[in-house]
């Protein structure tokens, strides 16, 4: 769905982009990931024919943004940074807006329809201008999906959400890739989103693609496993443990241990497993993610986890 091959780009005689990478196929959720200024913004921006590179290759759904920009904006539901909302619409007034804009005019009912779907149905029809952050944000995703695409950007989708607001906008995004024919690209610094939402991802700084593939490859590949510290009732027998698992080592009632788990099915087995071979857990607190160890290694920096701590 997008295959970007050695993109290069410059703004203002300035190198923005010096070789970025990206491979989509249906089915994926991409996780697009870099510090601030690397480029992300710049790429979507390319991939949508908003902005003119100098070398490189890039196809979208099978066309050129340089040569089928307006077919392939009508093809991909886009939610950017800022919204850009008219604050004196009502939400339906403004998706069905926006639908004609693009050849495509809901009705009454798709957009109520719609407006259900990502939560904003009772209080949709106040103008734009008083709804609070999260439901704009909701109404930015609602009218990403209005044109129904194949393909889905979204840049930060769930930033200012509460943790429900966030859960109902992963929801929808799970929903939409699950035929398997869709995709979704998602630009996020919410390492926690990648983990539950993304099965690839790419990682860019200062301009250049670092590292590209399948989490699960990725994380085999750098191996090292997660770590979590576990507090127990008594001391545990360390030479009987589970397959995947290590102890670190253990510093008053705290144990560090490092587990390797499928991605699928995350540590509550091996958790299930420990208490029937007699460790008493009263309590497991996850130490940084082996997703933050690949980015910082792959960037040197830390993502901020702003909403995390929020
Ligand atoms: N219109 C512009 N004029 C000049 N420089 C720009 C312009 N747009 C982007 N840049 C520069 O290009 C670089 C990449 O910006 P971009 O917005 O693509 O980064 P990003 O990875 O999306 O960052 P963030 O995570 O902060 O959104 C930055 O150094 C930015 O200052």
């Amino acid at each position: 769905m997008i295959n970007i091959e050695n993109l290069r780009l410059s703004i203002e005689g300035k190198q923005i982009l010096k070789g970025v990478d990206m491979h989509l196929r249906p089915g994926d959720t991409y996780g697009l990931l870099g510090p601030n200024g690397a480029g992300k913004s710049t790429t979507i921006f390319a991939l949508l024919g908003l902005r003119v590179f100098e070398s490189g290759r890039i196809g979208v759904l099978g066309g050129n943004p340089a040569d089928d920009a307006v077919s392939i904006r009508r093809s991909v539901g886009v939610m950017p940074e800022k919204a850009g909302f008219y604050d004196w619409m009502t939400a339906p007034d403004y998706l069905k807006w926006y639908g004609r804009l693009y050849d495509f005019a809901p009705t009454e009912k798709d957009v109520a329809k719609m407006l259900e779907k990502v939560g904003l149905g009772a209080e949709a029809h106040r103008p734009i201008g008083t709804y609070s952050r999260g439901m704009k944000q909701r109404l930015a995703v609602a009218r990403a999906l209005t044109p129904h695409p194949k393909l889905l950007i979204l840049d930060e989708p769930t930033n200012g959400l509460d943790p429900k607001g966030r859960r109902e906008i992963h929801d929808l995004l799970v929903e939409f890739a699950s035929d398997g024919k869709a995709g979704v690209l998602l630009c996020t610094h919410l390492l926690d989103d990648v983990d539950r939402l993304c099965n690839r991802i790419g990682i860019i700084d200062n301009g250049r693609t670092r590292l590209e593939g399948s989490i699960a490859d990725l994380l085999a590949e750098q191996g090292g496993g997660q770590q979590y510290r576990l507090r127990l009732e008594t001391e545990p027998d360390t030479g009987n443990l589970p397959a995947g698992m290590t102890v670190l080592g253990h510093e008053g009632g705290w144990w560090r241990v490092q587990v390797q788990v499928k991605p699928s099915e995350g540590p509550s087995p091996l958790w299930g497993e420990l208490w029937r071979r007699g460790w008493k857990i009263l309590e497991i607190r996850s130490e940084a993610s082996s997703m933050e160890e690949l980015y910082m290694s792959h960037t040197g920096q830390e993502l901020h986890q702003t909403q995390e701590v929020a």
